[in-house]
């Protein structure tokens, strides 16, 4: 049961603040969707909350403990973290890949698995319905494939924290769903998950909970139908929202530019 916290974060980009005081807490059990326009700032909250970018003030604590402290070691095992359009740099086979995520726990791809280490690996691909794909190069996958086998690669870690930037972005319907659906099973088993999403319906569905940001600042932070009302998310877009309630659940929907 971890909790994950930024605390006054502040990140500076040459001359330009891209997150300013940013105070919000991670708990396990949820998940949670940020979401919010392009260049609002995302990705490099979720950096920061995984320990691969320093703030340039406040800090990122897990369980209370300012991660900063935290070895690396500790921090992979803890936090595992899921980069926007996650590649390879080698064509390793899909299992060695999502093997990858055992790292942190002493795996070496040299030489054959521990045990529990192998069982990890075949939950994760189990998981994400990638079987197929474990004894494939990764360079012969589709991006939607490969997707799968990243978001398998997290998985794998079993860390108590999962940070994921826009994991559905390549998948088609069936698999966006399926995705959704391993996310919220990973909160059910009590982690803690923080995924980057651009789709608002699918936020407003499956996240227990939304943070909207806006020029590296939280525009709104609560459940779905309260964070992604028209009147936070028209200013943040410069969209015009309309809802729709599909089987009780309130839909934003971009309907006209401008708000
Ligand atoms: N290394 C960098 N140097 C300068 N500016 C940067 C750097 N990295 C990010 N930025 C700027 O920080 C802002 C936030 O970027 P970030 O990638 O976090 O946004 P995002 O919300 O994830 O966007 P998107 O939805 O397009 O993925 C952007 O304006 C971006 O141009």
């Amino acid at each position: 049961m971890s909790t994950l916290a930024a605390r006054a974060l502040v990140c500076r980009r040459g001359t330009r603040t891209v997150l300013e005081s940013i105070d919000v807490a991670f708990v396990a059990d949820q998940v949670t969707a940020i979401v919010g326009p392009n260049g609002s700032g995302k990705t490099t909250l979720l950096r920061h909350l995984a320990g691969l970018d320093r703030p340039a003030a406040g800090r990122v604590e897990l369980d209370g403990i300012p991660t900063g402290g935290l070895g690396a070691g500790v921090r992979a095992r803890r936090i595992a973290y899921l980069p926007q359009g996650a590649s390879a740099y080698w064509p390793l086979f899909g299992r060695d890949l999502v093997a990858l995520g055992r790292l942190p726990h002493g795996a070496n791809l040299e030489r054959p698995l521990a045990a529990q280490d192998a069982e990890a690996v075949e939950r994760a691909l189990r998981r994400v319905d990638g079987l197929a794909f474990a004894d494939r190069t990764i360079d012969a996958l589709s991006q939607g494939e490969r997707a799968r086998m990243m978001l398998a690669r997290a998985l794998a870690t079993e860390a108590d924290v999962l940070l994921a930037d826009e994991p559905v972005a390549s998948l088609d319907p069936a698999y966006a769903l399926d995705a959704t659906a391993v996310l919220r099973a990973e909160a059910a088993r009590g982690g803690c998950v923080v995924v980057s999403l651009h789709d608002l319906g699918l936020a407003a569905r499956f996240a227990d909970r939304v943070i909207v940001l806006a020029n590296g600042r939280v525009a709104a932070d609560g459940p779905p139908d309260e964070a992604l009302r028209p009147a936070v998310i028209d200013a943040a877009y410069g969209v015009g929202f309309r809802t729709v309630v599909l089987d009780g659940v309130t839909q934003p929907v971009a309907w006209s530019r401008g708000p």
